[in-house]
């Protein structure tokens, strides 16, 4: 029972259009992978262990979300020095696999290439194993969920829902701007990868952010400003929290 629920849960498109808008329906069904692109060597059954049943237990889990170049890690690395937060970006662990020099790897890496969302098998065993091997009482997830279906798969393997939702709320013309200057080597640092992913973050990640928002989970920040100008207002909302 438990089993065929799972696999179906599993098995659904990643981040298919059925959880998008119909004005997106076009480009949802031209940016995200399809089931043909299913890597090789998938192990449904590592899934079967989860984070269900310890809820007591977990640390307290902050989802930070917002646009490609809004800032995320900028923000999430001076939160962890300050607030006392292990940080598990979910692109450094997709970006882990690639190094690993895997089928796998490379097929992830494709997909970042082209801007698109890894599905969710991969990514949700990914940040479980993250938080379950940190020590950490508080954990920041960085950059996932990013599709609805990433949500759905998280909260249902792991039997858990994130305890704060940070959003950064950046206008386009910034985030293009601090991308094409970030300099990292990022495989996806480039225009056309990144009109790509902003079409992604607008009709897939932002319905995620309105889903907590509606649950009343999600706090929003202008992400526009210095560095420390932002800090200051993530600095507020962090002090705030009985944590
Ligand atoms: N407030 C800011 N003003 C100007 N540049 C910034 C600001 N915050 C971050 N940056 C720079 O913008 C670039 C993108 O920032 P960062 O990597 O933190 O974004 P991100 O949201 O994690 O992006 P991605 O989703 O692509 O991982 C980096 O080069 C960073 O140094
Ligand atoms: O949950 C996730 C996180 C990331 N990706 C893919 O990685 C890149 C880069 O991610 P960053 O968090 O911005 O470093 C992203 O564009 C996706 O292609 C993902 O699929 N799922
Ligand atoms: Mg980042």
């Amino acid at each position: 029972m438990l089993r065929r629920r799972l696999t179906s849960l599993l098995l659904r498109s990643p981040c298919s259009s059925s959880v998008a808008s119909s004005y997106h329906h076009q480009q949802h069904r031209l940016l995200l992978p399809t089931h043909a692109e299913k890597p090789p060597a998938l192990n449904l059954l590592r899934l079967f262990t989860s984070l269900a049943g310890t809820d007591g237990d977990r640390p307290f889990i902050a989802f930070v979300l917002g646009g490609p170049g809004s800032g995320k890690g900028t923000q999430c690395s001076r939160i962890a020095s300050d607030f006392g937060f292990s940080h598990v970006s979910a692109g450094d662990l997709l970006r882990n696999e690639i190094s690993s020099g895997t089928d796998q790897g490379e097929w992830i890496l494709e997909i970042i290439r082209e801007g698109r969302i890894v599905p969710s098998e991969i990514t949700v065993e990914l940040v479980r194993k993250a938080i379950e091997s940190s020590t950490a009482k508080r954990v920041l997830i960085d950059g996932f969920p990013r599709c609805e279906e990433n949500r759905i798969a998280f909260e249902k393997i792991t039997g858990t829902e994130p305890d704060l939702v940070l959003f950064f709320d950046c206008p386009e013309d910034e985030m293009v701007k601090r991308l094409l200057s970030r300099n990292q080597g990022r495989v996806d640092d480039n225009i056309e990868t990144i009109k790509k992913r902003l079409k992604v973050f607008e009709s897939l990640n932002l319905p995620v952010v309105e889903y907590y928002s509606s649950r009343g989970k999600a706090h929003k920040i202008n992400a526009t400003g210095t560095e420390d100008e932002i800090f200051e207002a993530v600095r507020k909302l962090f002090s705030s929290l009985r944590l």
